[in-house]
């Protein structure tokens, strides 16, 4: 397959996506109305078994008791990896007030009028920006929710075009809560690399050079949330990804024994969602809506520079079996992915050595 890898300036972009209308403008003009492109089948919306007792069991970790070799949270570490794929990190070291900081200037952009927000809408030919992402079919069931999505490092990949300058501190605030997010990223790269089987700096040397971008979501309100999803079902193509929830909202829900489990919020925590070569899950994930309040989410990706070539590693294929997947670019992979519709973890097919 040739390299679908692209770049404008030297800086990547991503598949764009079709134009579909503001949701937080349509519920604005009327909070009742929630048209037929929203709406879910109610095989969509079946959680399957009622996994809402499993919420209070996804697994949590203490960041500062794993960096620090604790035995112990490393097991439990390793457990989370191998039986969820997602847990929540507490004792992360990040300050409650740059999260504050975060949250605070992300809702006062969100608040600005329609206008100010699209003087950094998406463009054309790229994911980047104010919009929609991953709508690739007029037919696509549509998310009720809209999005901000930028590289932010290195800073040689920012797009001074889609970066907000309208919202006083927002793009300090931005720079600060992702270089925090890096670290905390590195920390979990190391962890993962030791349950591996290898060096603590394995993985993020793989990586050549570790790539972030933030998306932030926000999910205005539905008067029939038993009808919409905020996030269509997903898995990630980042290594890592890790999410902060504002306030007490539960949205997010993840695939666990074929239910969808939801992740109650627990104040301060970062939710963790890892991929690692078919040994660790990359589990689906959804966002669901509230009736009466607004949700905001800031998925932090981390990711290898497009170039990186991904193959299992050695000694993660048992010598009796084939590989599970094939050597292809990160680039490529994770592009494929995007301008596929999204059916879960149809991406992970692409990279398979059977379909
Ligand atoms: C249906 O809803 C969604 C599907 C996919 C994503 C999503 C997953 C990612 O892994 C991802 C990403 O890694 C990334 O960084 C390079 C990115 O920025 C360009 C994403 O927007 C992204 O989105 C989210 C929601
Ligand atoms: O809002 C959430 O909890 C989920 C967001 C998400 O999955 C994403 O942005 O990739
Ligand atoms: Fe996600």
């Amino acid at each position: 397959m040739g390299s679908i890898t692209e770049q404008v300036d030297n800086i990547p972009t991503y598949p764009p996506s079709l134009q579909v209308p503001n949701v937080q403008e349509m519920v604005l003009k009327d909070p009742l109305e929630v048209p037929e492109r929203y709406i879910r089948n109610e095989e969509e919306m079946q959680t399957k078994t009622d996994s809402s007792h499993l919420s209070s069991q996804v697994p949590v970790i203490d960041l500062s008791l794993l960096s620090n070799g604790d035995k112990e949270e490393l097991m439990k570490f390793e457990l989370a990896c191998e039986e969820w794929g997602f847990f929540q990190v507490v004792n992360h070291g990040v300050a409650i007030e740059v999260l504050q900081t975060m949250k605070d200037a992300s809702n006062e952009f969100f608040e600005l009028p329609l206008e100010e927000k699209n003087k950094i809408a998406m463009p054309p030919n790229d994911m980047q920006g104010y919009g929609h992402a991953y709508v690739v079919s007029e037919e696509q069931t549509l998310d009720w929710s809209d999005t901000l999505i930028m590289l932010v490092y290195p800073s040689r990949f920012r797009n001074a075009k889609i970066w907000p300058t309208e919202t006083k501190g927002f793009k300090e605030s931005i720079e600060t809560y992702s270089t925090e997010l890096k670290r905390v990223a590195e920390e979990l790269l190391g962890s993962v690399s030791l349950i591996m089987g290898m060096d603590k700096g394995a993985l993020l040397e793989l990586h050549k050079e570790l790539v972030q971008a933030l998306r932030v979501n926000y999910y205005p309100p539905c008067r029939t949330p038993d009808k919409v999803l905020g996030i269509s079902p997903h898995s990630d193509t980042s290594t890592i990804t890790i999410l902060m929830q504002d306030g007490d909202v539960t949205g997010l829900q993840i695939r666990h024994q074929g239910g969808w489990v939801p992740v109650k919020p627990l104040p301060n925590a970062l939710v963790v969602n890892i991929l690692s070569n078919g040994k660790y899950k990359s589990i689906e994930h959804r966002a669901v809506t509230n009736e009466s309040k607004i949700r905001l989410s800031f998925a932090s990706f981390f990711i290898p520079l497009d170039e990186v070539e991904i193959e299992p590693l050695n000694h993660l294929i048992d010598s009796d079996s084939l590989p599970m997947y094939k050597k292809v670019k990160y680039g490529d992979y994770m592009r494929q992915s995007m301008k596929m519709k999204h059916d879960g973890k149809a991406h992970t097919r692409m990279a398979k050595t059977e379909f």
